[in-house]
């Protein structure tokens, strides 16, 4: 791996260049964010930038959704590339759903012999197939030609049009509806199913449910990255992650699913579960904390519980993904995990429950079931 580009429509600002070059330090490789003028869509804003990728002149080159976690099985994507189709192949990453949620992702067909893309729908409105695309993919620099032409389609369809204002209408692409659709049985697009772990995060409730899908693969993997009993330590129950910067009360109780961030303080008797302390926190003494995200430099005081309902998939389907739901079911708020935003503080012996607090709140009472402003 050579590069790391981040492609948005975001103005860039100082919280993203600071992670930018930490990023770098870190991981010893160029990290750089390109910023599209206008949102082109995930074909047209790699199109517009296709100098910038293809400079190095690289064989190959992934592209990620951004809002997907996943063991990312990069390399077994290559290695099934070279022994699939030719070395110009296109390759999409796709997983098994259920029927029901299959229709909420982009469905594949594929040739149960060759692994060959036969049909692409996108989010289609009845079953199709339970085989669902990733968002994870492996292209070749042919794939601008590709690109290329469903562009130079658009802005002939633009002049043609007069109406419109031309080159923005041309430039948006979307790969899958634009491009997979055109591609399925052109022995150009290949699939690779995974049954490792995979999940989208669209909403705050799946950060939780991420976490604790990649404190599982922690858990395997790089068990040192975990905290265990310590004398002296807080009592860890199954997969927590502390970061060696937080300080924490011998007699706190943490687990399982904890990821507690830098400079976080956590008092005596203090019980955390299923949540994401982030970073600059203060849990005081006796407080608790179930199912939630507590937002950077917040403060729970004493006795207080903050508590939210999980959205977690039904864990008797193996093929059930988290459903990125609304908010918002019948003009009511749905439950779910109460979010503290930046720098928000609870006071003493109140209970927070199913609620989402803005930033910057002074809470002086408990709240059940709302969003706070
Ligand atoms: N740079 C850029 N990125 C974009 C743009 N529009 C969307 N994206 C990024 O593209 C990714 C997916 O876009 P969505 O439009 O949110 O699609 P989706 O509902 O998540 O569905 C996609 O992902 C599913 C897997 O998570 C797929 O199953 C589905 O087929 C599709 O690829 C996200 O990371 C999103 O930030 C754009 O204009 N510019």
């Amino acid at each position: 791996m050579k590069e790391i580009l981040l492609i948005g429509f975001y103005q860039p600002n100082e919280e993203l260049n600071r992670f930018l070059s930490s990023a770098q330090q870190e991981f010893k490789i160029p990290v750089r964010y390109l910023q599209e003028y206008a949102a082109l869509g995930t074909g047209g804003g790699i199109y517009h930038f296709r100098d910038q990728i293809l400079s190095g002149s690289p064989q190959q080159f992934f592209v990620l959704n951004a809002d997907v976690c996943s063991e990312f099985p990069l390399e077994d994507m290559l290695r099934f590339q070279k022994e699939h189709g030719d070395a110009h192949s296109f390759i999409i990453l796709a997983t098994t759903a259920n029927r029901k949620q299959s229709l909420n992702y982009g469905c594949i067909v594929e040739n149960e012999h060759t692994s060959e893309v036969l049909h692409y729908v996108e989010k289609p409105s009845t079953f199709v197939s339970d085989i669902i695309n990733c968002g994870i993919y492996l292209f070749t620099p042919e794939i601008f030609q590709h690109i290329g032409a469903v562009f130079r389609k658009n802005q002939q369809d633009v002049m043609l049009d007069e109406q419109c204002n031309g080159w923005q209408r041309a430039e948006v692409i979307r790969l899958e509806q634009d491009i997979f659709t055109a591609l399925a049985a052109q022995e150009k697009l290949y699939v690779y199913k995974t049954d490792r772990f995979w999940s989208q995060i669209k909403s705050a409730g799946s950060a939780i449910y991420a976490s604790r899908l990649y404190l599982n693969q922690y858990h395997k993997t790089h068990p040192e990255r975990l905290a265990t009993n310590k004398d002296g330590g807080p009592k860890i129950i199954g997969n927590v992650y502390v970061h060696p910067t937080a300080n924490i009360d011998p007699t706190a109780v943490l687990g399982p699913n904890v990821s507690i961030g830098t400079g976080v303080t956590i008092g005596a008797g203090v019980r955390v579960r299923e949540s994401i302390i982030l970073h600059g926190a203060t849990l005081q003494d006796h407080s608790c904390v179930l199912n939630s995200i507590i937002g950077w430099d917040s403060t729970i005081g004493k006795w207080a519980r903050v508590e939210g309902t999980p959205s977690d998939p039904n864990p008797n389907d193996p093929y059930a993904k988290i459903d990125s739901e609304t908010l918002f079911r019948d003009g009511k708020l749905t439950p779910s995990i109460t979010i503290l935003g930046c720098n928000v503080t609870i006071p003493s012996e109140v209970i927070i429950l199913n609620s989402i607090v803005l930033p910057h709140k002074d809470l002086n009472r408990s709240f059940k079931n709302q969003i706070i402003l």
